[in-house]
């Protein structure tokens, strides 16, 4: 078992009574301490059957399953569910229970005294956002699906588990909702570093959410397990490059960000002002058309061609082409993409925090990026291979 596993699956299978083929078949698996291991596939591939074995809502036909280092086949498994926290689409609140008795249910159970369960029904309703006083006695009718939806993230953290299983959890939600509540999520995550595996079908929600990704095929066969930057840039074969479908090149800038993975390059500049002499030699020298026109407070605010600047007269500052588009330094590059094709330019001014001028970003570094992104993925296949 590799140090940091905290759920392992050995060679699982689980045959439905009353049926021939495995719904899963000789799965192994690892789940890394801290991390989201989403769980994507096409529908009937086994991804909720796999899951509903890790905490023995169904028991597995063969194969071993461990958490640390416990097999938990021969755990009492009323023991090992409250150890793990479950979520699922239909989020199966108690109806006739107000929010604070639904969150409480499992701190009830191991015994909690009532000051510390109330205590945590307040901080967990804070976390998910829901204010304690206006939600703690209401009924989940009086809920809307988003919120009934953080109920159950908050009931599933009521005993503070180390293992979070959540089976579509956002999926019966609109879509603005459930992009609000998955970013809530992870930063809500970021804190609490839960080992959670995440089932899915959709692949945009897999990229989002996973620290790792495995794509299912059938009978949760695992056809790539690995980051989503990885999987983007180097699907192992077919099956996987359509599940991840048409785009992906582009989903991959999603992972990248200007201030680490870009090279700024300086740009000629000027002041509102200045004597445009020096800029015209430094665009000159780098070869450019265009001098970027910066205000007193070192903010981009115009593109001026060179062949305005001839007579060494200065420039005023509502000379040239407006900057319409900046990008900060901690934008994505998939941001800087979008920045360039709204300001029609394969060149976008990055700027600091406070709106100074940093340097630029050029559609050539992100193809730079894109290519190597995929070699190094590549390259970490064939080391993969040559190891095994
Ligand atoms: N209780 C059951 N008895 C018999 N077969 C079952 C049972 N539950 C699931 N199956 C079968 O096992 C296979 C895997 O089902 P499972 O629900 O794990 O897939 P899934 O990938 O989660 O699908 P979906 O994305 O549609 O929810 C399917 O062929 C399903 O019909």
């Amino acid at each position: 078992m590799s140090p940091d596993a905290k759920i392992r699956l050995d060679h699982v299978e689980k045959t439905y009574p009353g049926t021939k083929v495995p719904a899963v078949e000789s799965l192994s698996l690892e789940v890394y301490e801290g991390e989201i291991l989403v769980l994507v596939g096409p529908s009937g591939c086994g991804k909720s059957t796999t899951l509903r074995l890790i905490n023995r809502m169904i028991e597995p036909t063969g194969g071993r399953i461990y958490l640390d280092d416990e097999d938990v086949t021969k755990v009492n498994a009323d023991k090992l569910r409250r150890r793990i926290g479950y979520v699922i689409q239909q989020i199966g609140l108690f109806p006739h229970q107000t929010i604070a008795q639904n969150i409480a249910t499992v701190p009830k159970m191991l015994g909690w005294d009532k000051a510390k369960v109330a205590e945590r029904i307040d901080r967990l309703l804070t976390v998910v956002g829901l204010d304690p006083d206006t939600y703690r006695d209401r009924y989940p009718k009086e809920l809307s699906g988003g919120q009934a939806q953080r109920v159950g993230v908050a009931r599933a953290l009521g005993a503070d588990p180390e293992i979070m299983l959540m089976d579509e959890p956002f999926g019966a939600i609109d879509p603005i909702t459930r992009d609000r509540l998955q970013n809530e999520f992870l930063s809500v995550q970021e804190d609490l570093r839960k080992t959670i595996v995440f089932v899915t079908h959709d692949i945009d929600e897999a990229i989002k959410m996973g620290d790792r990704i495995a794509i299912l095929g059938d009978r949760s066969h695992i056809r790539q397990i690995d980051t989503p930057e990885r999987i983007l840039a180097f699907p192992v074969d077919d099956f996987v490059r359509d599940f991840i479908g048409e785009g992906s090149t582009l989903k991959g800038l999603h992972f990248e960000t200007v201030d680490e993975h870009v090279t700024l390059e300086p740009y000629p500049t000027m002041h509102v002002g200045e004597d445009p002499t020096a800029a015209v030699a430094r665009a000159r020298e780098a070869g450019t058309d265009w001098v970027l026109l910066l205000d007193d407070q070192e903010h981009p605010t115009r593109w001026v061609p060179v062949s305005d600047l001839g007579g060494g007269s200065t420039v005023s500052s509502d000379s040239g082409s407006e900057v319409v588009a900046k990008v900060s330094l901690g934008a994505t590059l998939f941001e800087a993409l979008e920045q360039m094709l709204i300001s029609e330019a394969a060149v976008s001014p990055v700027v600091r925090e406070d709106g100074s001028f940093y340097g630029v970003v050029r559609l050539t570094h992100l193809n730079k990026a894109i290519r190597r992104a995929r070699l190094e993925a590549r390259e970490h296949y064939a080391q993969l291979e040559a190891t095994s």
